[in-house]
């Protein structure tokens, strides 16, 4: 049996058009995120944006966050992302629990109400604080960016 760190416990309430629906849940041994579903039917038509609803309110575990990342089979096959990706669920929040959904497809696309529509991968968060300096130090790259490393091409090619 695999072993995993003690899952980390999410305070959950369950919306009343969320009553009947499955919980977020890890589909395999190994997943990172847990598949959430949809708590309504919503058709979205090309081009299209919705936020659907989940039927579910969190409150995380402080020093957590939950970001929503887009199912790759539904992006794949039917052009179905969040535009916000990774969305971020931040631990004080309270309301609902929305899936922002774009349909990049050439199709109207059907979610109904318990469809697997995104995942939801639970992440520490780190805070930073500023320190205002006069030298940053030197380093290899320098102001390089955007590409100054080169193309497409592998180094060493
Ligand atoms: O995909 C998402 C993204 C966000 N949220 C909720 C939870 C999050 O804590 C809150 C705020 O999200 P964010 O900070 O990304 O949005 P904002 O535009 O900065 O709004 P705010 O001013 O409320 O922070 O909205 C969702 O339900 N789904
Ligand atoms: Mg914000």
């Amino acid at each position: 049996m695999t072993t995993h760190p003690a899952p980390v416990p999410i305070l959950f309430k369950r919306l009343p058009h969320g009553e009947g629906l499955p919980l977020p849940a890890y589909a395999t041994e190994g997943a990172a995120g847990m598949d959430v579903v949809a708590a309504e039917d919503v058709d979205l038509a090309p081009a299209q944006r919705h936020a659907v609803a989940t039927g579910l309110a969190l409150a995380i575990p402080h020093g957590y966050e939950i970001q929503v990342r887009p199912r790759s089979g539904l992006a794949l096959k039917h052009g179905i992302s969040a535009p916000n990706a990774p969305g971020t669920i931040d631990s004080d929040y309270r309301g609902e629990l929305k899936i922002i959904l774009i349909n990049h497809g050439q199709e109207s696309f059907a979610i109904r109400r318990g469809d697997r529509i995104a995942q939801l991968v639970l992440a520490p968060v780190t805070r930073g604080t500023w320190l205002e300096v006069d030298d940053l130090g030197e380093t290899a790259r320098g102001e390089g960016g955007f590409g100054s490393t080169g193309g497409v091409v592998a180094l060493g090619n």
